[in-house]
């Protein structure tokens, strides 16, 4: 099971880095726990099942400022979908994860999005499609100009990752938290862009930033 680090913390003091909710979402079992604990324990394990909504929080440097990244690891399992949709509310970035060896969780990731589109306008809240266990490539079933094309056609950021091998996990976040910096990182900050991930322009909802 996925260790759940106590209630989210209230809002920041004053000095305190932004901080910035970021939803896990996608089917069971595609790896959103691994790709959680991977990124701020640097561990992991082959049996953790989420049970609701598991939460971790790490800080992030970006530049010279500094992010807080809530992160709300969501249960895939299909009795829990009514539930966790709950919990992306609020959130300002979503990594939406699918399974390459499985093109039913790719499918699965495209309803995701759909239900995201109906919480949020479009922009306001950065997303990143994220295909994990690219470790496994002789099973693959989805491609990676599936992911792309997918994601371009729906102006996402978009990564491949093996939580397993620790491939372009601490990537993916950074690049969703250089994001959500350049959007929300406070009055008379550069719109910087990296070309190659930000395809989703537009404001993203408020972070709770009492740095700025
Ligand atoms: N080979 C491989 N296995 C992985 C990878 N990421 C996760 N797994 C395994 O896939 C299984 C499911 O991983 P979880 O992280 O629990 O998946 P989840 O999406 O959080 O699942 P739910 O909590 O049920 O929603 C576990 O056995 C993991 O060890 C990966 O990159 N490669």
């Amino acid at each position: 099971m996925a260790q759940a680090h106590g209630t989210p913390p209230p809002r920041a003091d004053p000095g305190q880095p932004c901080v910035f909710k970021l939803v896990l979402l996608g089917s069971g079992s595609v790896g959103k726990s691994s790709l959680a604990l991977r990124y701020v324990k640097d561990d992991f394990r082959s049996i953790l099942p989420t049970v609701g909504c598991a939460f971790f929080t790490k800080v992030v440097e970006v530049g010279a400022s500094s992010l807080k990244l809530e992160i709300w690891d969501t249960a895939g399992q299909e009795k829990f979908h009514s539930v966790c949709h709950l919990y992306f509310r609020g959130a300002n970035a979503a990594l939406l994860v699918y399974d390459v060896t499985k093109k039913e969780s790719f499918h699965k990731a495209q309803q995701w999005l759909r239900d995201l589109e109906k919480e949020f306008r479009p922009g306001e809240v950065v997303v990143m499609l994220v295909g994990n266990k690219i470790d496994l490539s002789e099973e693959r079933e989805v491609t990676f100009e599936e992911g792309k094309e997918f994601a371009e056609s729906n102006r996402l950021l978009f990564m491949e990752t093996s939580a397993k091998l620790n491939h372009q996990v601490s990537e993916a976040f950074s690049a969703v938290a250089r994001e959500l910096s350049q959007r929300g990182g406070g009055e008379g900050q550069a719109p910087g862009r990296d070309a190659a991930v930000v395809l989703n322009e537009g404001p993203t909802r408020r972070a709770r930033c009492c740095a700025h």
